[in-house]
């Protein structure tokens, strides 16, 4: 049996998509709470921090549903680049600008899992990588027979070649089966040297969503729904092992005219 398609949100305007991301992320973190009493998040750099900040630090209707519980989350990097965590290309330092240092301190103080500075001037990421995976390890107490770590969310970004996390069109990291944190060296976008969650952890996360937007999207979000012209995409290779785990939160300029298979009510 086919698996059933990702979900795909499209909304009129900026303030639109962030209210209904808001929903999204909160219903995700309530449901996370109830099963663990913890929320663990993977979020993205590019566009991603920018969109989520407007949707986290809207004021709250006042009900348990639509309150951020800061103090309970645990957020890690779907990738980050091998650069210091105060330079102007670290997706640590996007997020700590956009959201993280504007969180009012009554809704707590979320633990943030950054890459070991330490080995950022390394020739090879590889070391980073694997302390970043050592990291989640810790974070998930894998125990040997754990294959994978379970985030309750991950949020992606999608470029305009059709990556997400430091995943490349072409790239052999798209092969990688076991590692859960991989090593790029040689990104086509700058800087070059970057780490990045692996697609078998992407896809077995509980829910994933993509937020693209602007009509600089449309060409690829075209692509990529596009099942024999995206076949090989990296963020058509998530709606693929993701299936309805999968939402794409749009706005209207990004998909004009693209038909897709499925189209999601809230
Ligand atoms: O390099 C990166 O790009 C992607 C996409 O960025 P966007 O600005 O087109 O949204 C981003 O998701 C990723 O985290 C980042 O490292």
């Amino acid at each position: 049996m086919a698996t059933p398609p990702p979900k795909l949100f499209s909304f009129p305007d900026a303030e639109a998509l962030a209210q209904q991301l808001r929903a999204y992320v909160l219903r995700n973190q309530n449901a996370a709470l109830a099963r663990h009493d913890t929320f663990r998040l993977a979020v993205s750099g590019g566009s991603l921090p920018a969109t989520l900040a407007k949707a986290l630090l809207a004021p709250s209707d006042g009900s348990p549903e639509d309150s951020p519980q800061f103090d309970k989350w645990d957020i890690f990097f779907a990738d980050e680049r091998a650069v210091p965590l105060d330079h102007e290309d670290s997706n640590y330092r996007l997020l700590k600008d956009e959201l993280l240092s504007k969180i009012p301190a009554e809704l707590g103080t979320p633990t943030v899992h950054t890459i070991d500075a330490n080995h950022i001037q390394d020739d090879d990421p590889q070391e980073l990588a694997d302390l970043y995976q050592d990291e989640l390890m810790r974070s998930f107490a894998a125990k040997d027979s754990v294959k994978l770590p379970v985030f309750d969310l991950i949020l992606l970004g999608c470029g305009p070649d059709g990556h997400t996390c430091s995943l490349f069109p072409g790239h052999e990291l798209l092969r990688e089966k076991d590692a859960w944190v991989g090593a790029e060296s040689n990104s086509p976008k700058p800087p070059p040297k970057r780490i990045t969650l692996t697609l078998p952890v992407v896809t077995h996360a509980i829910s994933i969503a993509f937020v693209a937007t602007g009509a600089g999207k449309k060409e690829i979000l075209r692509k990529i729904f596009d099942l024999e012209e995206g076949r090989s995409i990296p963020s058509a290779l998530v709606n693929e092992g993701g299936g309805e785990k999968v939402s794409w939160f749009t706005d209207h300029p990004a998909v004009d005219g693209v038909s897709f298979p499925r189209r999601g009510s809230l």
